[in-house]
Order: C-alpha cells, then sequence, then structure tokens
C-alpha cells in the first residue's frame, strides 16, 4: 500500500474509534509513517488525541453519530480501539465499501460481546473453554450456576477490564454479582455470562498478527507469549517471554490462528488463553493490541502498536523479541482532575526502566494513568525492576 502526504489530497487517512493508552501507541506509529490520523473517543483530550492531527468527541455507540462522522472524514482504514463501539455502523460501512475496518467488521462486531465470541470459539471452532452459560435475569443467573458449579465468575456480556465482574465462590454472594455485573456493563444489557472456574497455572496473552507474508498474501505470525497477573480481573503486570512446555505453545498457536482466522481481515489480536501443564483454554480475544502486551514497548524489535500499524497498511513485520522485558501498571490513586506525578527521577534510575505517561485529563483511583517498562537478563530481574520503578511513581493533586 502507498502511502500519501498527511493534510494533502493524497493522504493515508486512518480514522482510531477509542483513544486511550493504547491507541495512543497505534497513532505514534503511523504518525511516524506519515499516515494522517483522526482520533476519536467519548471525552475530549484523551491520551491518543494528544497525538493525532485532529479530534472528534462523540457517542461511538450511536450508529447515527458515528456514520456521520465517517461520512465527514472518509478515512481509509477505521481502526476500533475499544470494544463500545456501534458495530452494527461499522458492519454498514464496510459493506457499503465506505472504508476498511480493521480487522473485520464482523471481528469487531462478534468480540463487543462474550456471547458471540464464546459460541463462535466453543460451539463453531471446538475450541477449548470454561464451562459457560448466559443468563438475562437474577433467576436464570441463579439456574446457571447451579448447572456450572460453584466458583464462578459472573461478567456482564458487554464489558472490559474487569468492569462488572465477580468471582463467586459461595452462593450468598450470586445477589451482590447480579447488581455489581449490571452496573459495570458498559452498555446495560441485563445480561451475563457465568463461566466456570479454570484453575490455571498461568495465563499468557499470545499477540497474534495477520500481515502480509512474502508472497503478499495475509499470514499468521506469532509474538512469543507474555505472561501476566490480573487482580478484578484488570492487568497489574505483565512479562515476556513467557516460558511454556513446547505442546502448550503448539495449543496456545493453534487456537490462536483458527480463532484470528475465522475473524479474518488483518492486523494484531491479542488472543487471552489459561494454560496449566500441556492443557490450554481459550478464554477471549482483543482484534486490536492488548492492554499487557505494553510489555513491547521494551522486548521487542517492534512493539504490539507498531506491528499492527504496519499490518493494516499492508506492510511486513518482524515480531521478533529482542529481550526480556515486563510492565507493571500505575494507577491514579485518587479521584481528582488534572493531577501530577512525582519521584519520576527515581522511577527511572532504576537500571533499564522507561516509562509511558498517558496524560489521562482525570484520575480514578483504579484507573490505569500509566505504566512502567523494565528490560532485564530474564524475567524475574525486569519484573523486579518495572514494579520497583512503577512504585516510585507518585501520583498527586496538580
Ligand atoms: N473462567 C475463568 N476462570 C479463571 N479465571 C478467570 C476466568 N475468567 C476470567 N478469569 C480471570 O479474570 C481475568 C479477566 O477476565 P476477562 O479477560 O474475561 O475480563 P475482561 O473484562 O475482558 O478484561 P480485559 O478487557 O482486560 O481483557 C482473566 O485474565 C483471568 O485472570
Ligand atoms: N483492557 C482494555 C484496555 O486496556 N483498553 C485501554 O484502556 C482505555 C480506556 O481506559 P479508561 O477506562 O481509563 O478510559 C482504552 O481506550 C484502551 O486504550
Ligand atoms: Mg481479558
Amino acid at each position: 500500500m502507498r502511502i500519501g502526504t498527511p493534510l494533502s489530497a493524497s493522504a493515508t487517512k486512518v480514522m482510531l474509534l477509542g483513544s486511550g493508552e493504547l491507541g495512543k501507541e497505534v497513532i505514534i506509529a503511523l504518525q511516524r509513517l506519515g499516515v494522517e490520523v483522526i482520533a476519536v473517543d467519548r471525552y475530549a483530550n484523551a491520551p491518543g488525541m494528544q497525538v493525532a492531527h485532529r479530534s472528534h468527541v462523540i457517542n461511538m455507540a450511536d450508529p447515527i453519530a458515528l456514520r456521520a462522522l465517517v461520512e465527514l472524514e472518509r478515512p481509509h482504514l477505521i481502526v476500533p480501539e475499544i470494544e463500545a463501539i456501534a458495530t452494527s455502523a461499522l458492519l454498514e460501512i464496510e459493506a457499503d465499501g465506505l472504508a476498511v475496518v480493521i480487522p473485520s467488521a464482523r471481528a469487531t462486531h462478534l468480540t463487543m460481546n462474550r456471547e458471540g465470541i464464546r459460541r463462535l470459539a466453543a460451539e463453531t471452532l471446538g475450541l477449548p473453554t470454561s464451562s459457560y452459560q448466559f443468563a438475562s435475569s437474577l433467576n436464570e443467573m441463579r439456574a446457571a450456576i447451579e448447572t456450572i458449579g460453584l466458583p464462578c465468575l459472573i461478567k456482564p456480556v458487554m464489558s472490559s477490564s474487569g468492569k462488572g465482574q465477580s468471582f463467586i465462590r459461595d452462593a450468598a454472594e450470586i445477589d451482590a454479582a447480579w447488581d455489581y455485573a449490571a452496573s459495570g456493563s458498559r452498555v446495560d444489557q441485563g445480561r451475563v455470562i457465568v463461566e466456570g472456574f479454570v484453575d490455571f497455572e498461568y495465563e499468557i496473552t499470545l499477540l497474534t498478527i495477520r500481515a502480509p507474508g512474502q508472497s503478499g498474501e495475509i499470514e499468521t505470525f506469532f509474538c512469543d507469549p507474555i505472561g501476566h497477573v490480573q487482580k478484578n480481573g484488570d492487568y497489574v503486570e505483565s512479562w515476556q517471554p513467557q516460558a511454556m512446555r513446547p505442546l502448550a505453545l503448539e495449543r496456545a498457536r493453534d487456537i490462536a490462528k483458527k480463532i484470528t482466522q475465522d475473524l479474518g481481515g488483518r492486523g494484531l489480536f491479542g488472543v487471552e488463553l489459561f494454560v496449566k501443564g500441556d492443557d490450554v483454554w481459550f478464554s477471549e480475544v482483543s482484534p486490536r493490541p492488548h492492554d499487557t502486551g505494553l510489555v513491547t514497548l521494551a522486548s521487542q524489535r517492534f512493539s504490539e502498536f507498531e506491528l499492527h500499524a504496519r499490518a493494516i497498511l499492508m506492510l511486513p513485520i518482524d515480531a521478533t523479541l529482542r529481550e526480556p522485558a515486563a510492565s507493571a501498571v500505575i494507577y491514579g490513586g485518587m479521584e481528582e482532575k488534572g493531577i501530577a506525578f512525582e519521584g519520576l527521577a527515581e522511577a527511572l534510575a532504576v537500571p533499564r526502566a522507561d516509562l509511558r505517561l498517558f496524560g489521562k485529563p482525570e484520575s480514578f483511583t483504579r484507573r490505569r494513568m500509566g505504566v512502567a517498562l523494565a528490560a532485564g537478563a530474564d524475567t524475574d530481574e525486569a519484573r523486579s525492576r518495572a514494579g520497583q520503578a512503577a512504585s516510585l511513581v507518585k501520583p498527586v493533586k496538580g
């Protein structure tokens, strides 16, 4: 694909739908390749808007507003960065040939709802997953828990980063889990998935890229597996590479290839998998860069964001690991606008450490505001350095 001059008639235009920390890095990668970038999100001054050519604040869940913006801007490519988008509008935009949706309109439509992607993975493709049932009322949820058994997880069908998610060990926790799911759902659907608990040894994100190979045809490429730790459904720490037994790695790649091939299109996907010995379970997939993949800013020759940018532009990629590295999340720790960060010199004095401060205009106690990165001789050293650097960064009132 050729790339034109930004802000001229020949410009190659890309519209990001969602402009948080992950989109910000994708935009920087696109900017470096001379792409004209339009950042869109639900609030002003989102991280990606601060590095784009221009930006718009709209309700991306509104199909009419979304279609109108696409008609106004006429981007060549639309790059969804979050799930909460009117994917029905994306299906129409793609069918009308108005723009190319990354990785494909169908992929964004199926993955925005846990029901779509889980039924595809387990029922159509026959991939191993946790046991599961869907429920649309408290009574249905009780019946589903009877079948699935305890412990189990309750998640709104439309949510991410652990929002509205509960781990239930005891029947007494059921009512609270239903209420919490309703409060954490992005679009109040009143529908949840009940998932049987998978007693995994470790979990990984397998970054999988659909990009042109030597022949120019789309092929599947894999990054080294990323290990991570999640708290309350949200990632707090990740590292690469995660050591795996050869058979487990082969199974993980096989699952990732099958699901991404079915979703189709081009770009980078984050395939989330649970592993125990040689057993591997599919959990879910993001048809876009993954938060745990922030570690690739320190570990790979090209980060997951650069790989996504290249793949969507139909350019060749190189997914090789450069060295072991880790990432550790920096939370806001307070409910405040316009906060500041102290301790940066101390954090950056940690050997091989680096930082990303996302520039989000408002802090919440558990909002991810930045990330510490570090390389090391092995992932243990990298994890301890990244954790130390993150703990030295102190959010304070601005
Ligand atoms: N069935 C399960 N068994 C065991 N652990 C689970 C199960 N489902 C989820 N988890 C744990 O909770 C974490 C978050 O779950 P999940 O990825 O479904 O949430 P999410 O809201 O989509 O988060 P994100 O958007 O960050 O991926 C998983 O990474 C895993 O640690
Ligand atoms: N697990 C998905 C994920 O990490 N998504 C990232 O978080 C942003 C929203 O953050 P916010 O809730 O702080 O606005 C999204 O825009 C994306 O960059
Ligand atoms: Mg997840």
